[in-house]
């Protein structure tokens, strides 16, 4: 299966900001056919990256046309209305409606099973069953594990793990030939210190998408496992970061939520399922090929077995004793500090 901008029905959980809203945009602005739903649990949110997505691509457009000195294009282009009123599906959305447009959101909490079934009944009787589906959906708080909350460790699950899982899951039902991407994190192939709220549940996804793409034959399932990069959610993760995270993790330099979705976009229309963002991300995903993987669906996987089996053997052993004398001394200093 060919991953395409064009001519699609996308459905993009979190599509209200950050990675998702990014995603948006790009289906919004680079093409002609395309309907985008988004989804996340907030409606102000979703309706504002509407209009957003809706401003941006105009402007974007209106200087592609001045650039290539199409006046014709300008001309229309400064006719057409930015203000409209971002469009709702739901039961009463109107079949002339949905064929009038084609940005659409949609209100749910994707961790509440009976919610996300609900969804896909509606998005059924409107005949707007997505043929991708990109589950954005997610977030961390990074703090020690003695200092997040009962409220802070649920939400982790939630966010994190049952909003892809139940999304998979009437996927799998209503549409076993779509194409599925899952965005999981490189936090999957090396859990490290200050995760603990965040990083099992994106190992989590990396096991779905194995097992996934065992049991439905008919549909392409693909998983990205992202670096750093800025988001409003990342903003809001450096605030509680811990030094000791923020060091450990400062190979995965943050790009933009633009360069992200660009990269991630190439990759999948090259044909590659597994997908990392940066050097450091195939670096890491080479120590953890094996019956992890399932699937070689990565960019040169065969340079990554070696790479990684040679890795494995020789620098990681060094590695994580260098990197234990770090968090013990680090563990030291909090002591001292207290
Ligand atoms: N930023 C980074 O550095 C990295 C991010 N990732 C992953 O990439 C994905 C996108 O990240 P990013 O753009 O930073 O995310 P953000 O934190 O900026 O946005 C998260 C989105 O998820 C939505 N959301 C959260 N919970 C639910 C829910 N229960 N139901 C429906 N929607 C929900 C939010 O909307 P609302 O509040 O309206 O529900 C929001 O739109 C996430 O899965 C993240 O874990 C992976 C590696 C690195
Ligand atoms: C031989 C061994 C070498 C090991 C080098 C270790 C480098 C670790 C880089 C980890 C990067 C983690 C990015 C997390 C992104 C993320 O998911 C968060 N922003 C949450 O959203």
């Amino acid at each position: 299966m060919q991953y395409i901008l064009e001519d699609q029905i996308a459905l993009i959980t979190g599509g209200s900001q950050g990675l998702g809203k990014q995603f948006a945009q790009k289906y919004y602005q680079e093409t002609i056919n395309s309907k985008i739903i988004i989804v996340s649990r907030s409606e102000p949110k979703l309706r504002s990256a509407v209009a957003d997505i809706i401003m941006t691509s105009t402007q974007r457009k209106k200087e592609e046309a001045a650039l290539q000195n199409d006046e014709q294009e300008v001309a229309l282009l400064a006719e057409t209305r930015t203000d409209i009123d971002p469009i709702i599906i739901d039961e009463h959305t109107l079949h002339s409606t949905i064929a009038d447009h084609r940005l659409f959101y949609m209100p749910c909490d994707l961790s509440d099973y009976s919610a996300v079934a609900n969804m896909f009944q509606t998005l059924t009787m409107v005949n707007m069953l997505p043929t991708q589906v990109l589950s954005c959906a997610g977030g961390s708080t990074p703090k020690l594990f003695k200092d997040l909350s009962g409220a802070e460790l649920e939400s982790g699950v939630r966010m994190n793990y049952l909003t892809a899982l139940y999304l998979s899951h009437q996927v799998a039902r209503n549409i076993p030939s779509c194409h599925l991407i899952l965005f999981s994190s490189v936090t999957a192939f090396f859990p490290f210190i200050g995760y603990s709220q965040y990083a099992p549940l994106k190992v989590s996804l990396k096991a779905l998408a194995g097992i996934l793409r065992h049991e439905l034959p008919q549909a392409r399932v693909s998983c990205v496992f992202p670096g750093n990069f800025q988001s409003e959610g990342f903003e809001l993760e450096e605030v509680s970061k811990p030094d000791i995270t923020r060091s450990i993790e400062g190979p995965s330099y943050p790009i933009s939520c633009e360069e992200c979705c660009d990269k991630i976009v190439w990759w999948l229309e090259m044909g590659y399922d597994d997908i990392t963002t940066d050097f450091i991300g195939w670096f890491l995903m080479s120590l953890d090929m094996g019956l992890n993987k399932h699937n070689n669906n990565s960019f040169l996987w065969f340079l990554q077995v070696i790479v990684g089996a040679l890795t494995n053997v020789i620098i990681v052993p060094i590695y994580m004793v260098i990197c234990s004398i770090q968090i013990s001394m680090w563990h030291r200093r909090q002591s001292h500090e207290e």
